[in-house]
């Protein structure tokens, strides 16, 4: 574990390593934010990295070390597709956790991709989440995050406009994204940085120049926007495999 400018770096041996640290992390936070607070909010996220350490949450020992019914899952970005489609971030899960765990339907809070635009799932999903935390900018417990061969994460990519509207404060509507399919909606940095505890989890070669550009290049977020998770007064964890970290020597 090492300290670099932007949160704690965890170096592993292989992506399947760094699947048993995130999952066992996972586990941690929750159990301690149960034990707290009665409940632990987590926001997922998409693309394949996270399949691993669903897995891994989804079989014994550690599906059993989680009380479920006091889980409550979100999504840190959403493809604006139904939730049956082979895009569906909300897919993805079900199927590598969430139907495999004794979490209760009403605790999965997916966002609404089906019969509206963009905009319109952006803004009620933001309507969604202050309600049911009752705070004008939600704390979730962890917010789970990746990285793009570009920097990008959630669905915040490279170039993109920073949200302006008041109701894009939370979540913002993604229009042309360079990641398929185009169409998203995206936490932004404002809710990401209100987390409690954030955790990137990386691997691969392919990722290894964006990693080395946020941890070590200069501030640049409009062109890295991974840069611009940097948690108000959460901790902000990045667990990297050896692929991933292999040009962080390099600077
Ligand atoms: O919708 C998505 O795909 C994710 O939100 C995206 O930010 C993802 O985390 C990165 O693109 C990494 O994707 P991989 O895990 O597939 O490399």
């Amino acid at each position: 574990m090492s300290q670099t400018q932007r949160g704690e770096l965890a170096v592993f041996p292989d992506a399947a390593a760094v699947a048993d640290e995130a999952a066992r992390r996972f586990v941690a936070l929750a159990q301690a934010a149960i034990a707290e607070r009665g409940r632990f909010t987590v926001a997922l996220s998409g693309g394949s990295t996270p399949r691993a350490m669903h897995e891994r949450l989804a079989a014994p020992p550690l599906s059993t070390a989680i009380d479920w019914e006091r889980v409550f899952v979100y999504w840190g970005d959403e493809r604006m597709v139904p939730p049956d489609d082979a895009d569906s971030s909300y897919r993805m899960a079900r199927d590598t956790l969430l139907a495999h765990v004794p979490i209760p339907a009403a605790n999965i809070v997916p966002a609404p991709t089906v019969g509206g635009t963009p905009a319109d799932a952006a803004r009620a999903y933001a309507e969604t989440l202050v309600a049911q935390f009752g705070q004008d900018v939600p704390e979730f417990d962890l917010i789970l995050l990746g990285i793009g061969p570009d920097g990008h994460t959630a669905s915040l990519f490279p170039g993109q406009p920073e949200p302006s509207a008041p109701s894009a404060d939370l979540v913002v509507a993604v229009h042309d994204s360079p990641k398929p399919p185009p169409d998203r909606i995206s936490f932004t940095y404002r809710l990401i940085n209100a987390a409690h505890n954030i955790m990137f989890v990386v691997t691969g070669a392919d990722k290894a120049e964006a990693l080395n550009g946020v941890l070590h290049g200069p501030p640049n977020r409009a062109h890295l926007p991974a840069q611009g998770v940097q948690p108000t007064a959460g901790s902000l964890l990045w667990l990297v495999d050896r692929a991933a970290a292999q040009a962080l020597g390099a600077s």
